[in-house]
């Protein structure tokens, strides 16, 4: 198998380097909220600088449309940037424009430059060639470090690969090793925990996941599917009609495959929705019906963490309640913990498992949690991501 080419490959003093990264950070009232995306583009931003590159960066925020939304300007983070960096940031306020082309034929060796909001332009997210040829203009070189954004078929993120030598960052090849490494050739026991609110968004990644895993573990709103699926009744639970088949199918595959897939066996059941609501925790066939399963049980609670605690690697996605509530959280923050303590690799998907894990403080003692959620996630699908595709192979084959 060919590898994908990656910073260590290509010569960088004096060149002119269009770097994509994901910079797409929560902000509240005009501040960033959570840095993580931009610490993890450090490594290679720094890499750049230390090797001589005029580095021009490249982001999206938000999702403006192909029109200016002056909140989603990067001015912020250009700033925040230049604090790690310790060293100034140079704004665009265009993301392309003569303006922009003269600005960056000024930028000297060492020195870097943050485009705005490529979603500013119409043909970012339509990856529109004229566009893509515009931004290969300005360097010599391209690089992706944006994993978070490497499903996204955009100018910025696969179009200018065809116009530019290609290669990937460090934090886009990290994510690819590790979650390629767990899909290809796992340490075993392979256990994968799949939670979260909707079986229609999870459908692909079990159905890939079911022929790799040792141990399947489903919890949160989409277990209740599968526990319909069973036979049993699930009162005002979160239910996937259109899925009960689905979920019927994958019971048959794991058993016909040899997979241990481990639902649920009590739950905890609320009356309402809400953080007052009176709770009490029930088997799986005595959930009553006008209550709802918000989070999984103690019984369960022990399973799941006994089956991580045994495993060597551990992949997670979705949080196994309603943890933004302290009454549903104790589900998701004891499968955090399990984590933390297991002597496996732990790798976390993204999304709403990464936020959990960070909230519950647990983020320090996992090995791998990835910066991009919609993006593992189809990785963990089997997809192609096209960011990852358009990037130049070396010749040299690997094992
Ligand atoms: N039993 C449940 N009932 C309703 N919602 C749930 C339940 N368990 C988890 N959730 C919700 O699922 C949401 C996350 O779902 P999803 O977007 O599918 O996960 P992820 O972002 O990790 O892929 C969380 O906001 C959580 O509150
Ligand atoms: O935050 C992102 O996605 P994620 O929340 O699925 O990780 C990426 O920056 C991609 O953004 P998009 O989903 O607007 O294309």
């Amino acid at each position: 198998m060919k590898r994908k080419m990656n910073l260590r490959d290509v010569e960088l003093q004096g060149k002119r380097v269009f770097c994509r990264v994901d910079f797409n950070v929560p902000m509240s009232k005009g501040e960033i909220s959570d840095d993580t995306r931009i610490q993890a583009a450090l490594p290679t931003i720094m890499y750049l600088i230390q090797n001589g590159a005029k580095v021009i960066l490249a982001s999206h925020l938000g999702r403006p449309d192909g029109e200016v939304v002056e909140e989603l300007r990067l001015d912020p983070i250009a700033q925040h940037l230049s604090n790690y960096l310790e060293q100034p940031v140079f704004k665009t306020d265009d993301v392309y424009s003569e303006d922009v082309s003269k600005a960056v034929g000024e930028v000297e060796e060492g020195d870097v430059m943050l485009l705005e909001n490529v979603r500013f332009e119409k043909g970012e997210k339509k990856n529109d060639e004229a566009l893509a040829k515009q931004f290969a203009s300005l360097a010599d070189l391209y690089v992706n470090d944006a994993f978070g954004a490497a499903h996204r078929a955009h100018a910025s993120t696969e179009g200018i690969a065809h116009h530019l030598p290609a290669v990937s960052g460090f934090l886009l090849e990290k994510e690819i090793e590790v979650l390629g490494k767990a899909l290809d050739n796992p340490e075993r026991p392979f256990t994968a925990i799949i939670g979260g609110a909707k079986v229609k968004d999870k459908i692909g990644v079990i159905d890939h996941l079911i022929d790799r895993v040792d141990h399947l573990l489903i919890g949160g709103g989409l277990s209740y599917t599968f526990i319909k699926a069973l036979g049993h009744e699930i009162g005002q639970s979160l239910l996937d009609e259109d899925n009960i088949d689905s979920a019927k199918q994958f019971i048959q595959k794991a058993k016909d495959k040899g997979v241990s897939l481990h639902l649920p066996v009590d739950i905890t059941v609320a009356d309402d929705f809400s953080e007052e609501a009176n709770t009490k925790v029930v088997p799986i066939d005595e959930i009553p019906s006008d209550w709802e399963g918000l989070d999984i049980g103690s019984e369960t609670v022990e399973n799941f963490s006994q089956i991580i605690s045994d495993s060597k690697l551990v992949i997670w996605n979705g949080p196994m309640g309603v943890f933004e509530y302290e009454a549903f959280a104790n589900g998701t923050k004891s499968v955090a913990k399990a984590l933390s303590e297991t002597e496996g690799y732990t790798v976390i998907g993204g999304g709403d498992s990464a936020s959990a894990v960070e909230k519950f403080n647990y983020a320090d003692q996992m090995d791998h949690i990835s910066t991009g959620g919609g993006a593992s996630l189809e990785f963990m699908e089997g997809k192609v991501l096209p960011g990852v595709a358009a990037l130049n192979e070396l010749d040299e084959e690997v094992k």
